[in-house]
């Protein structure tokens, strides 16, 4: 029997034959199993004691596992339940997807099917509950911490993807936690073993994506004075993420359609074409749809992507997130070496009325500066909007009061004997200038390039924007 620190697994399962061989074969793969063979001893067990998966056979000897698995739910509604079944009809598949098993193995299964099925679903429990970093062993799943209902469907698709080699599309706003739905991806399914590779498209000058993304050889291009590997090959064996997929240029889409489409690649300046092994998972926070429609993003490259869509809500809506996400970036800060801080519930109560245009980067920022500038160990409203400024209560910025913001503003200008009067397209402007440029820092964590991307403007001319109006771009720089 392995330690008490093994991943416990409750077998229900009245065929002694079937028993012996799982158990047999779990424990060997360090699961702590209890056995029994009716409903009745399974709900004893689920009363003493918390499981963190369930296998159980359909057919009991004293009932329909599958009619009851209701109660099970209600004594334990996170804990995952494989299902077994010899009748392999529809129904019974139906009635198992029905009853949100994690997985149904018509009987006879395959063992080791079962086996690493039972270790996907400690991973997606351990997703779903949102566990702290520290109770998971080193290479273990990332964790994702929000149990929203929003989030609940997000874990649900994860659990779906970890078994094939499906490609996934994240889509959602920056910051929303696509890239961590990518690593999560791979580190609980069946590739873990393998290299995660990331690529962030728009990060990359146009002429030198294809070279990054499928390597190239010596003497291909000016500057190639020797072979290169690209992400394709750095992958193989594991995972290739390519963020911000819809700035990828024309020709690099498709090559990668070209890539997706024969599983091959070819370096630039090479003959030879290179299978590859590689799970794609892309993300995008643009609406590819309309872009498909400009020609802008290629229709068949968005199908080969979008084989499996998995939206990321923005914060706003999942405010009940909040509290535990702020929770976990306070402990996370305390362990990169800042002060252990804690809030009050005004203060929580401020943090979740906030509209979070940054998502939970946004958060993490800001949970990182008040626990770097806070002067005392517990957090009030008070502190939060001494350190925040009025921007930590406000409520969010619709396009209505933002508009009510900007008349009120022109008004005074207009009408009052302001002091200024004569400059009031001047003053319009630059007030209107420095909040849009920090905004647009905020949204790419300080990242220049790509502010200057999402505002439409010339590198340079934002560095000097920045300059002229004082604003201080590291403040919205990503805590490392
Ligand atoms: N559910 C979550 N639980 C814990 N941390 C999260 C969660 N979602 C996001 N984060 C954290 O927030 C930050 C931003 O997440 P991530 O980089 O995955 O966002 P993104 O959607 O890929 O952003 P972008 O589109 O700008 O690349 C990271 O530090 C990430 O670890």
């Amino acid at each position: 029997m392995a330690g008490t620190n093994a991943n416990r697994v409750l077998l229900v399962e009245d065929d002694q034959a079937i028993a012996i061989v799982m158990i047999a074969a779990l424990e060997e793969e360090g699961f702590a199993i209890e056995h029994c063979a009716s409903m009745a001893e399974r709900d004893r067990w689920l009363s003493r004691q918390t499981f963190d998966v369930m296998v159980t056979d359909v057919m009991l000897e004293d009932g329909d596992g599958l009619d009851s698995l209701e109660a099970v739910r209600e004594i334990a509604p996170k804990m995952p339940v494989i299902v077994l079944s010899a009748q392999n009809t529809l129904d019974t598949a139906v009635r198992a997807s029905d009853s949100d098993a994690f997985e149904y193995f018509p009987k006879p299964f395959d063992l080791d099917e079962v086996v690493q099925a039972v270790q996907q679903a400690c991973g997606a429990r351990q997703l779903a509950s949102g566990i702290a970093a520290d109770d998971l062993p080193e290479d273990d799943g990332m964790p994702m911490v929000g149990r929203s209902q929003a989030m609940q469907g997000v874990y649900r698709m994860i659990t779906r993807v970890l078994r094939n080699d499906l490609t996934v599309l994240v889509t959602g706003e920056s910051g929303t936690g696509k890239e961590l739905v990518a690593e999560a991806i791979h580190q609980l399914g069946s590739r873990r073993s393998g290299p995660f590779i990331a690529v962030n498209t728009a990060a990359i000058p146009a002429d030198l994506i294809e070279s990054e993304l499928f390597g190239h050889e010596k003497g291909a291009f000016t500057g190639a004075i020797a072979q290169a590997i690209g992400k394709f090959e750095q992958a193989n064996g594991g995972t290739l993420f390519l963020d911000e997929i819809g700035d990828m240029p024309a020709e690099a889409q498709t090559r990668l359609l070209r890539a997706l489409q024969s599983g091959r690649i070819r370096r630039v300046g090479g003959r030879q074409e290179i299978a590859v092994d590689v799970r794609i998972v892309a993300a995008t926070n643009r609406n590819l749809v309309p872009m498909i429609a400009t020609g802008a993003f290629r229709e068949d490259l968005y199908y080969r992507l979008n084989v499996v869509p998995i939206h990321l809500p923005p914060l706003r809506e999942r405010r009940e997130d909040i509290d535990v996400l702020s929770q976990h970036f306070l402990a996370q800060a305390a362990d990169d070496g800042l002060p252990r801080r804690r809030f009050t519930p005004d203060a929580m109560h401020a943090l979740e009325s906030r509209n979070w245009r940054g998502n939970v980067r946004e958060l993490r920022n800001v949970i990182y500066r008040l626990a770097l500038m806070a002067r005392d160990d517990i957090i009030d409203a008070t502190n939060l909007e001494d350190i925040l400024g009025d921007e930590a209560l406000a409520p969010g910025t619709t396009a209505e009061n933002v508009d009510s913001g900007i008349s009120q503003a022109l008004n005074q200008w207009l009408h009052d004997e302001h002091p200024a009067s004569g400059t009031v397209y001047a003053q319009a402007l630059a007030a209107f200038e420095k909040p849009l440029i920090e905004h647009a820092l905020g949204e790419t964590s300080g990242n220049q390039l790509r502010a200057a991307k999402l505002l439409g403007i010339n590198r340079n001319t934002l560095r000097k924007r920045i300059g002229e109006l004082g604003i201080q771009p590291d403040r919205f720089a990503r805590p490392v």
